[in-house]
């Protein structure tokens, strides 16, 4: 039997190694074959323009070069979809602009829960670092530095939670000081794919008891805490280590992770990252979003390949997928599926409604839209 007939989609990707091992498997290949759309690697080596042709370029590289040459490609294929724009993806690439957006939502008062981003200063001065008056800031120890720049390289995940004014001197600006908030160790990976989301729970730093802060040692250094290393990225039990199961941390109301969703996919004019959530535990019910990630881990999410290829398909066929509400009959009928249109149809509220029709919305809707092309 051949290929059935009809429209096929060819999708560009252009990924790091690391990244085109992890998310272009076999089982993707697949399934979006059997949704008429073909996964083309783009040769980075090669001129982009040269390439094709592409109905979507899916990307996820840093540099001026190469956003050079999406420009120009771009320009001569107007038509063709770049997923996301490098512009709006930028904003991530600094840990001030990045959560910028967070504080930037509009919210509607809601009495059950509310969310915001931890107090935090940029610090460009090495000079000056070991000087700073963290209380004259606003802020207070222990604090974590993080580097501002989030451009994707080792050195940008690297931090530090520093418990005391020793522990300031070592630092290497350009940074982010930000207030660290106890939150039981649990963190709540939230992705984004279009209209999708999906909550996960993952370990994080463990509370700080301010009353030993005296006697600890200045600072304590760690990189990706909520991550997978190599050696756990190959083992059977992969799902099951990310998905903290600890059985007594409940995620947020999903009504509410899908407002910031959909009030951060419109903001930033981008449809594939995840925001890193947090519950603080002096307040209860406030959750701090501490992170955005462009293009993250996706295959670490069960039925990644359905969900992703079910994205492609919506964006291929009405150019933006952000025009229509969510459309659950879009969904195929695979055992997979069903648990992913189970998870979007509850995506919108603890019952059973779907999320934009939510009478309690936390968000107001923001009506302009950004293009998803260049
Ligand atoms: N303000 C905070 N308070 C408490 N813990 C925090 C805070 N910020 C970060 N953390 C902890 O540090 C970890 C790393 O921070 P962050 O997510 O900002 O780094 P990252 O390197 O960008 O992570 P990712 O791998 O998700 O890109 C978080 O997963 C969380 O465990
Ligand atoms: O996309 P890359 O491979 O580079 O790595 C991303 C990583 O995904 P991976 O675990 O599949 O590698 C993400 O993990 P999860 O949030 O999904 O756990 C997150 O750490 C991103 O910040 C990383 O992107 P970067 O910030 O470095 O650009
Ligand atoms: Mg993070
Ligand atoms: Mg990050």
């Amino acid at each position: 039997m051949g290929e059935p007939m009809g429209r096929r989609f060819a999708v560009g990707y252009a990924l790091a190694s690391k990244k085109q091992a992890s998310f272009i498997q076999i089982s993707l290949i697949n399934v979006a074959k059997e949704k008429s759309i073909d996964l083309i690697k783009i040769d980075l080596e090669k001129p982009l323009i040269e390439q094709g042709p592409f109905d979507l370029v899916l990307h996820k590289i840093y540099g001026a070069e190469w956003r050079k040459q999406l420009a120009e490609y771009s320009a001569v294929n107007p038509n063709v979809l770049i997923i996301d724009s490098p512009d709006a993806i930028e904003r991530l690439h600094n840990r001030i602009s990045m959560l910028q957006v967070v504080t930037e939502l509009n919210v509607v008062q809601c009495d059950t829960v509310s969310f915001g981003i931890p107090k935090q200063i940029a610090v460009y001065d090495a000079r000056a670092v070991g000087e700073l008056n963290l209380e004259r800031e606003g802020l207070k120890f222990p604090v974590i530095a993080k580097p501002l720049v989030a451009d994707g390289s080792a050195k940008s995940h690297k931090m530090s939670l520093v418990y005391n004014r020793d522990g300031l001197s070592k630092l290497k600006p350009p940074i982010v000081l930000q207030e660290f908030v106890n939150h039981g160790g649990v963190i709540f990976k939230v992705y984004v794919v279009g209209e999708y989301v999906k909550c996960v729970k993952r370990k994080s730093l463990p509370d700080v008891n301010e009353e030993n802060l005296g006697s600890l040692k200045c600072s304590m250094s760690f990189s990706q805490v909520s991550n997978l290393n190599n050696m756990e990225r190959c083992q059977d039990t992969y799902y099951k280590m990310m998905d903290l199961d600890d059985g007594k941390t409940e995620i947020p109301p999903m009504n509410f992770l899908v407002d910031i969703a959909r009030g951060l996919r419109r903001a930033m004019g981008l449809h594939l990252f995840n925001f890193d959530v947090i519950r603080d535990t002096r307040i209860g019910n406030r959750y701090l979003v501490i992170d955005i990630n462009y293009f993250p881990g996706y295959a670490k999410m069960p039925c990644y390949e359905h969900v992703l290829t079910d994205f492609f398909w919506d964006v291929l066929n009405d150019g933006n997928t952000d025009k229509k509400d969510v459309n659950l009959d879009g969904l195929k009928q695979s055992s997979c599926e069903q648990e992913v249109r189970m998870l979007v149809s509850n995506a919108g509220c603890d019952e059973d409604n779907g999320a934009s029709k939510h009478p309690m919305s936390p968000l107001k809707r923001e009506e302009n839209e950004n293009p998803i092309q260049v």
